[in-house]
């Protein structure tokens, strides 16, 4: 709208409508034009418009400049990936073969990996693939690992709606756990997700409404019509994280298992943490083959998986040795043995990181975790889509996260650091490993 200063001022307009009239008799009245009040009020609409229209084509050049921007930035950023490929792949051809193989070599990466990502891209990331087992890997490589999760990072712009950077829902809280699904679902809010769902049980309900307004709570998990209440929900999710606080009734986990199948067909990304590996114990195959599909087990969890699948106790004096048979068991799922390393494959390469932590254990930061991978996951899939397995790339990113959160909460709480702790460095601990 024109400010008071450009307002155009009707002629004579010290003079009333009625004595202008007066002062006319004669003419005939043009209607409208020669009436003051209708032509300033289209000399008004007119300037307004063309206002708007001059607003309109200054954002236009705006975005187009911003977007100009973004575009040499990335191409920066694809370049710097490229000569770090460059290294990595001299490197590869030079280096003599780690002493610690795993029991099979990393295969090539089809060149159909990374089709929709950039060219360059793809080569980095097939050379970083082709490089075999990482099992002694240097801060290059974790380097290397931080690039394409900052590549995965949505761009924040004034273009987007709501929904778009993600919606993620989870699966869990029961009446005995409350704070594991919580946990989940505000980390994955913290992390970027637009809208955070979780869908628990009744009496849990009211609860974690109560932690946060933020998250959008349905208290539908132990309800008759559980899995038809949740199925309408998941056209609209981009990422399910089912486990944390679900807890180990027999009902909520047959719920869960129709639900992760609802999920598949949807070709949705999949984190599995906690109770949901419990159902994963009993019936591998919910999971088993999914390409979409992530397994975060603790010690204690990954060792009843594996016992199960392999029907013989673990080798627990070789834990890369250990999570590849298990990750290959499961048809090449993507695995992530929490622990002093957090050890990631997908069964042909193991990936460690060991990005510094802390001493301090607190229960619910795997929940931490796997909130956070729940984003990262559905961030990874639509930026790498046709790469061999983006879901090593999101792992990764989850798992730096939390152990940056965790050393940046005890530096202030020490041994007194909690999992709330550590969602309020989540902020920080993302710009300080992915935007910087
Ligand atoms: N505030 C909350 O509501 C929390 C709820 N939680 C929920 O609690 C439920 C049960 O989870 P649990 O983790 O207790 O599962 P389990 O009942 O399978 O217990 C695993 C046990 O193994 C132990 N353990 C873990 N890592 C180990 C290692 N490396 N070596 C030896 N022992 C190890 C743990 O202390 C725990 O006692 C899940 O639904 C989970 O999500 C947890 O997430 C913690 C926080
Ligand atoms: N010994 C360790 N040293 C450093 N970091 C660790 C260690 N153990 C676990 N972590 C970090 O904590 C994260 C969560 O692992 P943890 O073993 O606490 O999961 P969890 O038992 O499933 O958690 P929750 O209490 O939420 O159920 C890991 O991904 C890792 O980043």
């Amino acid at each position: 709208f024109p400010t008071s200063d450009t307002l155009v001022k009707p002629p004579n307009s010290n003079q009333s409508a009625s004595s202008l009239s007066n002062r006319t008799p004669k003419r005939p009245r043009k209607r409208r034009t020669n009436f003051p009040m209708e032509k300033l009020m289209e000399q008004y609409l007119e300037q307004s418009a063309q206002a708007e229209d001059n607003f309109y084509r200054m954002e236009e050049q705006r975005l187009q400049a911003e977007d100009r921007r973004r575009e040499a930035e990335h191409a920066r950023e694809l370049h710097m990936l490229q000569m770090l490929g460059q290294m990595f792949s001299s490197i590869s051809s030079t280096r003599p073969s780690s002493p610690v193989t795993p029991p099979k070599t990393a295969p090539a990466v089809p060149s159909s990996v990374f089709s929709s990502a950039s060219p360059s891209c793809a080569r980095v990331f097939e050379r970083y693939y082709s490089l075999g087992s990482t099992l002694k890997r240097g801060m290059d490589d974790d380097d290397n690992m931080l690039s394409l999760v900052k590549n995965i990072v949505p761009a924040l712009t004034s273009k987007k709606h709501k929904g778009q950077d993600g919606r993620i829902g989870i699966i869990g809280g029961c009446q005995d756990y409350t704070g594991a699904p919580y946990f989940a679902a505000i980390s994955a809010l913290k992390v970027g997700a637009d809208l955070s769902h979780v869908f628990c049980t009744k009496d849990a309900a009211t609860v974690i409404k109560s932690y946060s307004p933020e998250l959008i709570v349905h208290p539908v998990l132990d309800s008759p019509n559980a899995v038809e209440e949740i199925e309408k929900w998941l056209p609209r999710l981009h990422g399910l994280v089912v486990g944390p606080g679900l807890g180990r009734e027999d009902l909520l986990l047959k719920t869960a298992k129709e639900v992760i199948e609802k999920c598949k067909a949807r070709d949705i990304p999949i984190v599995i943490d906690a109770d949901g590996l419990w159902l994963v114990t009993q019936q591998p195959s919910v999971i088993q083959g999914y390409q979409k599909g992530i397994l975060t087990p603790n010690f204690m969890e990954f060792t009843r998986l594996y016992e199960a699948l392999h029907h013989e106790p673990m080798d627990s004096s070789d834990h890369q040795r250990s999570v590849m048979q298990l990750s290959v068991a499961m048809g090449n799922l993507t695995l992530v043995l929490k622990g002093e390393h957090d050890l990631i494959t997908d069964g042909s390469k193991v990936i460690s990181c060991n990005i510094e932590g802390s001493g301090r254990r607190c229960g619910g930061q795997g929940d931490l975790l796997s909130g956070s991978m729940g984003v990262l996951a559905h961030w990874a899939h639509t930026v790498y889509q046709m790469a061999k397995n983006p879901s090593l790339v999101a792992a990764f990113g989850a798992c730096s996260l939390t152990r940056q959160c965790n050393s940046q909460a005890f530096q202030q709480h020490g041994r007194s650091t909690t999992t709330s702790d550590m969602i309020q460095e989540i902020g920080s601990a993302f710009k300080k490993l992915f935007e910087s």
